[in-house]
């Protein structure tokens, strides 16, 4: 595979180091509750340096120069966050799924983001759930420029209505449509997979019942 866009090395990197799961017997269970039969395991890819490497320096390229805090959403986007902010040199912050309920009771932490720039930067986006509360409590902070970025995205409906919600900008570094192309051309899934995976997205929320 040569000449490829920033959307394929990125693809390419969750499977050269194996993030990239199939399981049509046990399927695997969403953080939404959605059944499928393939998960995208981007924690993984932390313990490979080069292809860890290959998605920040993406993170980097895409993410405007005069962002001001780089976010991340917890848990995983957090170390996400932490490289491209140190890459950068720039502000980190994360924001937690709830209020901590001890301490100094923060869902934001790290440096104030009141009237600043943020991205917010996601793992993996499905519906977009988990990332749109990281926005909600950062509008509601009142940042003065928000988007979010993650490494990978389905691409489903559900997620891009969502976010028209809140009225939030959001991209991927890579997706679903590219990940099965590209793999279409490795030895990676039979065909068989590649088909129940392609069957299930078409219909996420009802497959398998
Ligand atoms: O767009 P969504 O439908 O919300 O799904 C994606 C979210 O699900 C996963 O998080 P998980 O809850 O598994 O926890 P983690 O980040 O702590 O690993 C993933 O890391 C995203 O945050
Ligand atoms: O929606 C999720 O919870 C989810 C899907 C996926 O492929 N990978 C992941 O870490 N979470």
């Amino acid at each position: 595979m040569t000449n490829l866009t920033l959307e394929e090395k990125v693809a390419k990197a969750l499977f050269d180091v194996k993030a990239v799961k199939i399981n049509v017997g046990e399927p695997f269970t969403f953080a939404s509750g959605i059944k499928s039969p393939i998960y995208c395991d981007n924690r993984y890819v932390l313990g490979f340096s080069k292809e860890r490497d290959t998605i920040v320096e993406a993170f980097v390229e895409r993410i405007d120069k005069d962002v001001d805090v780089i976010v991340g959403v917890a848990t995983a986007g957090i170390p996400w966050a932490s490289f491209i902010a140190d890459r950068m040199k720039k502000p980190l912050a994360y924001v937690r799924n709830k209020p901590k309920d001890h301490g100094a009771g923060k869902q934001i932490e790290g440096p104030e983001v009141k009237g600043k720039k943020v991205v917010v930067i996601e793992d993996l986006i499905t519906t977009g759930k988990s990332s749109l509360i990281a926005v909600d409590v950062l509008q509601k902070e009142e940042v003065r420029e928000l988007e979010v970025k993650s490494i990978f995205s389905y691409g489903f409906d559900s997620a891009k209505e969502n976010y028209v919600k809140y009225n939030c900008k959001f991209s991927s570094l890579s997706n679903f449509d590219v990940l099965i192309r590209l793999l279409a051309q490795t030895d990676y899934l039979t065909q068989n997979e590649a088909e129940i995976a392609l069957e299930w997205s078409k219909n996420p929320e009802k497959w398998g019942k």
